[in-house]
């Protein structure tokens, strides 16, 4: 299997994914009609032809931890694939939360087809995800293996659950301190990146230090990546980005950058007069940026995002790769956490 982030490879965890659907006729095809369109599957006057499925960073990282690990991809495709399908329950559900009207380029699954139907397809996305990795089994791993492996899934998405709890409270609350901010990405976005390596390493039947230096790998990716994500969503280029200028302060999002201000700057108290207004005009907008400026808030975001990079390098220097193939797919972890840093969408 090429494990470099090739069409074939992006191929086979779709068509892995689609998989793990079940095969439905007459009516129920407009339920699942739903998921695909979230997934980009589908056309249907709906979504531009070629519609994007997303990075899928986070099952190339399985595929890529497994090897790294001394195991076979193939045997993983069923987990990368519920790793997927994880991440876009967790997007349709946040859209949800968040009354996010767009997502890739294109409506949100709940903005077409209305709440009750956004939250009920996003449920069945979440029970696909766990049957694609009971496909592991066929694939030959050990039933036991299998469980351990779905178990800790579980504990995961619940790390995932309270991250987003973090957030969602932490919303209009000025206080939130760098610390807490972190303790919060580190559910909400790294949980399921360092799960991603961690149970790729576990479907490889790896011993618990390369577990838990993949683990370490991916919640240090994972933690840069929520950080950059923070930076782009004020200063990135919106025909990358495809988000409006300065979306997050639009938005009033208390993002990294801005939790940074609110604690440093010594406008703080402007800072947090302006997020205190029921919206944010052009005018508050370039205030709140110029105090971010002032405080160095950006400079302080990609200092930190470059940490959590050096530390993910150092976790990959902890593996003992025993074959070629294994030591190849370490490099290519390396060279992937390469292309996140400075990442321009
Ligand atoms: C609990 C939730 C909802 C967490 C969301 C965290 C996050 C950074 C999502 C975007 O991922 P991405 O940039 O990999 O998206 P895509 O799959 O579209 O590439």
């Amino acid at each position: 299997m090429n494990m470099t982030a090739t069409p074939d490879v992006r191929y086979q965890i779709q068509a892995e994914m689609r998989a793990a659907f079940p095969v439905v006729e007459g009516r129920l095809s407009r339920f699942y009609a739903m998921q695909e369109y979230h997934l980009g599957w589908r056309n249907e006057d709906l979504t531009p032809a070629d519609a994007d499925p997303g990075k899928l960073i986070r099952p190339q990282l399985v595929l890529l931890a497994c090897a790294a690990a001394g195991g076979d991809p193939q045997q993983a495709l069923p987990l990368a694939a519920g790793i997927q399908l994880l991440h876009d329950f967790s997007l349709i559900h946040d859209d949800i939360e968040d009354d996010s009207a767009m997502r890739r380029g294109r409506r949100t699954l709940w903005h077409i087809w209305g709440l009750a139907h956004g939250i009920n397809a996003g449920d069945a996305m979440f029970v696909i995800a766990h049957l694609a990795i009971h496909r592991l089994s066929e694939r030959g791993l050990p039933a036991e293996r299998v469980l351990s492996i779905l178990r800790r899934f579980d504990e995961i998405i619940l790390r995932i659950c309270e991250g987003q709890y973090l957030d969602l409270s932490f919303e209009g609350d000025l206080s939130i301190t760098p610390a807490d901010y972190l303790t919060m990405i580190g559910g909400k976005t790294a949980a399921l990146i360092a799960g991603a390596a961690e149970l790729g390493a576990r479907a490889a039947g790896a011993d618990g230090e390369t577990v838990a230096a993949l683990a370490d790998f991916g919640r240090a990716v994972g933690l840069a990546f929520q950080i950059e994500d923070d930076i782009l969503g004020i200063w990135g280029a919106p025909e990358q980005t495809g988000k409006p200028f300065a979306a997050d302060l639009y938005r009033r999002k208390v993002s990294l950058p801005v939790v940074h201000a609110l604690t440093h700057s010594p406008e703080r108290e402007r800072l947090a007069d302006l997020y205190r207004q029921p919206t944010l005009d052009e005018a508050a907008v370039m205030q709140a940026m110029a105090i971010l400026d002032a405080a160095g808030s950006r400079a302080f975001c990609a200092a930190m995002a470059n940490e959590h990079h050096q530390d993910a390098f150092k976790a990959l220097d902890r593996l003992n790769p025993a074959t070629a193939a294994a030591a190849a797919a370490r490099n290519q972890l390396r060279s992937l956490t390469q292309r996140l840093i400075g990442r321009q969408a």
